[in-house]
């Protein structure tokens, strides 16, 4: 069957790896089930995809669909060194973006394409005001866990008292949620945050969130059962992870912005359960003397361990972290440092006994199901809620560090005693059997029959049902939900997540 007959939809991403992977691979899953998927963020990460990762806006066949790569100019030059300032480089998409996704559309449409669902990420959540200026259904991939989305709804909509200027040190009691420390919460809702414009954007998707006619979302529910469940009665939630995994179309279309160096053979020669893998994922940097701490305890420990250590981009205003003199020699054949790694593989790798992270939600679904404990060293944004999640409630880490608000250097004793107590004696072998357990639930929840892959069905089919009602040309109905078994229900009144979506008139 060729790719124009196919339901088409139109992915537009944020321009960031954490952003990119998740939607990337819903779009995988979806094309698997016999959509034509066009994936789309800005040219100057297009460029890095193309050359790092092949892609190309040639359909390539995954599982009974097709996907696609068609990128689009920003504005401004490829050297634009205000692209690392995301203050001033979100409105800038967003006023280009508003032009030249529907001129996109209109395109494809012209060529055999016609689009019926756009779908994007949050931080650029005037992709829904496009979906409602063309009268095109659209769905948003939350791609955080529940608990965060939770946490930022109840913020948006002044539900609970949150850390303030005048009391920055409470604790917060969200429904269905275990008590969080003021330094749990996601970071870009403190008074203080750094990041004041990352929670414009969060904020601006909650502004939104009547658009889209249905939230995806990279959880499963047997991760977060109370909140999702709590959550779905509230928001047309479908919960459609772990998105990373794609058991019908192990496919090789990929979305790095680097080439991975290669380190699955020198894994091969470890032995089991013996290599510390080290990554704080694709935005944090650290500072050299935190840095340098790391290193003499990865050292003193004695562990085998991989290292990631992302060349900083040239106008990020980040300097060059360097290794302390001798590092790799006293190292010798114990340890690999790597620009960038194949995350997913070397986590799936049976040397890997244990997965240092920044506890991005990616790199936390990715060690969760691949039954991987983890040493958590948040530093912003959800990364402080997902550390908890991980050790209190997850049962699968220790932790080593609050955040970056704390401002405090971890020194290298205590990487060194973190690093023992997920690799050896009891503590580790607990969290191993935790992580296994979460390994097999995530497996479930994307099995033929499991929670995930009867939600992402359920999406296609509605993406289907809107299409043969008028596609991109149809007229705005109200949208209901209806619980699978048991007849209509108005409104999100049922507590499943289970959902099946029907038009009303
Ligand atoms: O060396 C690396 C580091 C990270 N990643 C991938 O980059 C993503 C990072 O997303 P995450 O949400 O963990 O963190 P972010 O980079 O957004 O802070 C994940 O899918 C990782 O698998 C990778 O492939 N190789
Ligand atoms: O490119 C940037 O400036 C950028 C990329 C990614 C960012 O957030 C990350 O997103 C992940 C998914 O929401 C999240 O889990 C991770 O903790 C974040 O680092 C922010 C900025």
């Amino acid at each position: 069957m060729g790719s124009e007959t196919l339901v088409h939809v139109f992915l537009v991403s944020f321009p960031g790896q954490g952003h990119v992977n998740p939607l990337l691979r819903l779009g995988k899953r979806l094309a698997s089930k016999g959509l034509l998927v066009t994936f789309s963020t800005p040219e100057s990460i297009g460029k890095q995809m193309r050359k790092a990762s092949g892609c190309s806006d040639e359909p390539s066949p995954v599982g009974d669909g097709f996907i696609r790569f068609e990128f689009f100019e920003d504005g401004w030059d490829e050297d634009e060194p205000r692209r690392q300032d995301l203050d001033q480089y979100l409105p800038q998409l967003e006023k280009v973006g508003k032009v030249v996704i529907p001129e996109m559309i209109r395109k494809n449409a012209e060529r055999g394409r016609p689009v019926s669902c756009l779908i994007n990420n949050p931080f650029i959540p005037w992709v829904s005001d496009v979906a409602e200026s063309l009268g095109l259904p659209s769905a948003m991939l939350w791609v955080q866990s529940c608990a965060c989305f939770a946490a930022y709804y109840h913020y948006y909509h002044n539900l609970v008292r949150f850390p303030s200027e005048e009391a920055m040190e409470i604790d917060i009691q969200l429904p269905c949620m275990p008590l969080l420390k003021h330094d749990e919460v996601p970071s870009f809702l403190y008074p203080t945050t750094p990041y004041p414009f990352l929670r414009r954007a969060i904020m601006g998707q909650y502004g939104n969130l009547e658009k889209p006619f249905c939230i995806l979302m990279d959880t499963f529910h047997a991760l977060e059962a109370e909140i999702i469940e709590y959550m779905s009665k509230i928001c047309p939630i479908l919960t459609v992870g772990p998105l990373f995994k794609n058991p019908r179309a192990p496919n090789a279309v990929r979305g790095d912005f680097m080439k991975a160096d290669d380190c699955i053979g020198w894994l091969d020669s470890k032995p089991p359960k013996s290599v510390v893998y080290v990554s704080f994922g694709s935005v944090v940097y650290l500072k050299q003397d935190q840095w340098d701490e790391i290193a003499y305890g990865l050292l003193n420990s004695g562990v085998n361990f991989i290292w990631v250590m992302k060349p900083p981009h040239k106008d990020s205003g980040y300097t060059v972290l360097t290794l302390p003199d001798g590092f790799l020699e006293k190292a010798g054949d114990k340890g690999k440092v790597v620009q960038w790694s194949p995350q997913e593989q070397v986590l799936a790798h049976p040397s890997v006994a244990c997965f240092v992270t920044h506890c991005g939600w990616n790199s936390t679904m990715e060690a969760l199901t691949s039954g991987m404990p983890v040493v958590a060293f948040p530093q912003w944004g959800d990364q402080v809620t997902d550390a908890k999640y991980l050790v209190d409630i997850f049962k699968v880490g220790v932790r080593m560090c609050r955040g970056e608000a704390e401002d405090k250097l971890i020194t290298r004793d205590v990487v060194e005693k973190c690093l023992l107590e997920a690799t050896v004696g009891p503590k580790a072998a607990e969290m191993q059997e935790n992580a296994l357990k979460w390994k097999a639930e995530a497996e479930g929840a994307i099995a033929e029959g499991g929670s995930s892959e009867r939600n992402l069905q359920s999406f296609v089919d509605e993406v289907k049902r809107r299409s043969v009602a008028g596609g991109e040309a149809l007229p705005k109905v109200a949208v209901d939900l209806v619980e699978e078994v048991g007849g209509i229900g108005k409104g999100v009144e049922k507590s499943t997540t289970n959902w099946k979506m029907e038009i009303v008139s």
